[in-house]
């Protein structure tokens, strides 16, 4: 699977204030690239932290990136992945309407009725690691589905998880023109951190990008 890690941040590095509140750091231009780079992938995953800040749909916005899709044979939108470790997603999350499938990744800790009840809400579950969700037994699962290429879009929990598990090939961001800061407003890489070895990237490109910076790297 190649893994395609996307998100926006301020130019002091944070995805979202301390509150978790959303703040628009993209303008339209690299919103329009996000959802060509949802267009191209098989699936698009958030935490579900970010399902609960910020009630994402992870659908394709232009109609004709959908209209072209369906005529290369696939669904109009790709597939919605959230890791959810104990079902936290609320039943009435846009990721549960029927514009597309959406897998739920969940843990050994899940509750079971909480399970039963999300299958009924629309999801597929899928069940991978005991605590948290292993992210790459999960993702082995969902290669089954054809799920070969996969756009990640935060929030900062799921995206240091995938790094130290050595899943990302590639990392795309927008560094927007605000400053947001706070303690514990949300970064593109939280969780526990890395210490003495650390994930190293390969510079691809860089690019204006409304009035900010799109920042692409690979990760040998
Ligand atoms: N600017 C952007 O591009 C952007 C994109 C996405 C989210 N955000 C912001 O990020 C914030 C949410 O980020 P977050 O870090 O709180 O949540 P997150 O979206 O990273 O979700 C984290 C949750 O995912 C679950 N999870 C299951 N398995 C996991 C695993 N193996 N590793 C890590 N998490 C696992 C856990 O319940 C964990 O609490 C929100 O404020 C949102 O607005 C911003
Ligand atoms: N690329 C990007 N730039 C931003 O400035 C910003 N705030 C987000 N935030 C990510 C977050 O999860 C959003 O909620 C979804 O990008 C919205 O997704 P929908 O259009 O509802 O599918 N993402």
């Amino acid at each position: 699977m190649y893994v395609v890690v996307n998100a926006a941040m301020s130019a002091d590095g944070k995805l979202s204030t301390r509150e978790r509140e959303q703040v628009e750091i993209s303008g339209p231009a690299d919103f329009d690239r996000v959802d060509a780079l949802r267009a191209e992938s098989d699936a698009v995953m958030v935490g579900v932290g970010t399902v609960l800040a910020d009630d994402p749909s992870l659908t394709v916005d232009d109609d004709a990136r959908r209209e072209r899709r369906r005529d290369a044979g696939k669904p109009e939108n790709p597939a919605r992945i959230v890791a959810d470790s104990r079902v936290r997603t609320p039943h009435d999350a846009r990721v549960l309407d029927d514009r597309a499938d959406t897998y739920l990744l969940t843990s050994e800790a899940a509750p079971q009725d909480f399970v039963a009840e999300i299958s009924e809400a629309g999801a597929e579950v899928v069940s991978a690691g005991e605590q948290q969700v292993d992210l790459p037994e999960a993702l082995a699962q969902l290669e089954d589905h054809g799920i070969e290429r996969l756009m990640v879009e935060g929030g900062g929990e799921l995206i240091f998880s995938l790094f130290a598990a050595d899943m990302v090939d590639e990392l795309s961001t927008f560094v927007g023109p605000a400053v947001i800061g706070g303690w514990k407003a949300p970064t593109l890489a939280d969780g526990d951190g890395f210490v003495g070895e650390f994930p190293e990237l390969s510079l691809r490109d860089v690019e204006r990008v409304d009035d900010g910076v799109l920042i692409r790297w690979d990760v040998p």
